[in-house]
């Protein structure tokens, strides 16, 4: 038994096949404390399974998978260093705060625990509901809570954004933000890049169970060709000839938004403020990067 040295997500080349199906293959990659890295790839790419192998639930074929160099079985106190959710499923009969209870005397924790993350998850006044009368949203809420009761240096996440409206996806892109911030690591999984895109620093990229894509989110925009900013304005024609002649190209005069090409979201502004014309819009198109995240799921270069 062993304490991790940090909270270091190690996977090499990990392998598994379910009896003709080979769900990952010769798989590497890193999640590094400090960060939020997304860990994407289509359904059925191999997501699960692999977060199933660094949880010691599935055995690899082939590889490892550690945390600060140990592995999951090896740990001395596994709860406390690594918290996961791999699904928002609960015994519908139990209320919020029974599933917690179970969980933390599973794990050693005090109760007051409890009632504190509760608070932390925002599902204090949910808490002695049951959980077959939970939404979605507080589901999630309900398996972050659960991964969160040891206090742990890691944190994996099954698609904890799936299903959430804007709001609730606003409060979990803060609060795993939050999280890394104070120095743990946190490794979630999706299916869809533009889900996680404004919550996640690293990306790791799955297609059928091999690596597609490491590195930063930023990389990968910047890999993804220019973006062009979205833009409306009072004067839409007035703007479109400040901004041409400050070298950009402008597309869609007459449409609600125009398409600037050649100049940054900055140089944008700056270039309406110098006209004096307000804008009502401002933001940078995302379509070339979902657009290279598909091409790397489907099987583009790497
Ligand atoms: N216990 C199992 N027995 C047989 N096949 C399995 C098992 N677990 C997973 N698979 C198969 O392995 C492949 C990868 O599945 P996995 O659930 O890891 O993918 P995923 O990326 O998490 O997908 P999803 O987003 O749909 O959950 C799939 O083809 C799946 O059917």
């Amino acid at each position: 038994m062993a304490e991790p040295a940090n909270g270091l997500v190690e996977v090499t080349g990990l392998s598994k096949r379910f009896g003709g199906v080979q769900a990952v293959h010769e798989l590497s990659f890193t999640a590094v404390p400090g960060r939020v890295t997304g860990f994407l790839g289509p359904n059925g790419s191999g997501k699960t399974t692999t977060l199933a192998m660094v949880l010691g639930l599935v055995r690899p074929d082939a590889g490892t998978a550690t945390i600060g160099g140990t592995s999951y079985a090896e740990l001395d106190r596994p709860a406390r260093t690594v918290g996961a959710s791999l699904s928002a499923h609960f015994h519908p009969a139990h209320t919020g705060r029974a599933h917690l209870d179970i969980v933390r005397r599973g794990i050693g924790v005090p109760e007051s625990v409890v009632a504190d993350t509760l608070e932390l998850v925002g599902m204090t006044d949910a808490a002695d509901r049951k959980t077959g009368g939970y939404s979605l949203g507080m589901r999630q809420r309900l398996a972050l809570a659960a991964a969160l009761l040891g206090d742990p240096q890691v944190i994996l996440l099954d698609e904890p954004i799936n299903g959430l409206d804007p709001e609730g996806i606003r409060w979990i892109r803060l609060f795993l933000q939050h999280l890394a911030r104070e120095g743990k690591t946190v490794l979630l999984s999706s299916h869809l890049l533009s889900e996680v895109q404004q919550t996640v620093d690293d990306v790791v990229v799955i297609r059928r169970g091999e690596l597609a894509y490491a590195g930063t989110l930023q990389e990968l925009q910047d890999t993804s060709g220019e973006r062009a900013v979205l833009v409306s304005a009072s004067d839409q024609p007035g703007l479109a000839r400040a901004l041409q002649e400050a070298g950009a190209e402008v597309h869609g005069v007459r449409g609600q938004v125009m398409r600037v090409a050649g100049l940054d979201p900055d140089a944008v502004g700056r270039v309406a403020l110098a006209a004096a014309i307000p804008l009502s819009h401002l933001s940078v198109e995302e379509s070339e990067l979902e657009q290279s995240f598909l091409e790397l799921v489907e099987g583009g270069a790497a």
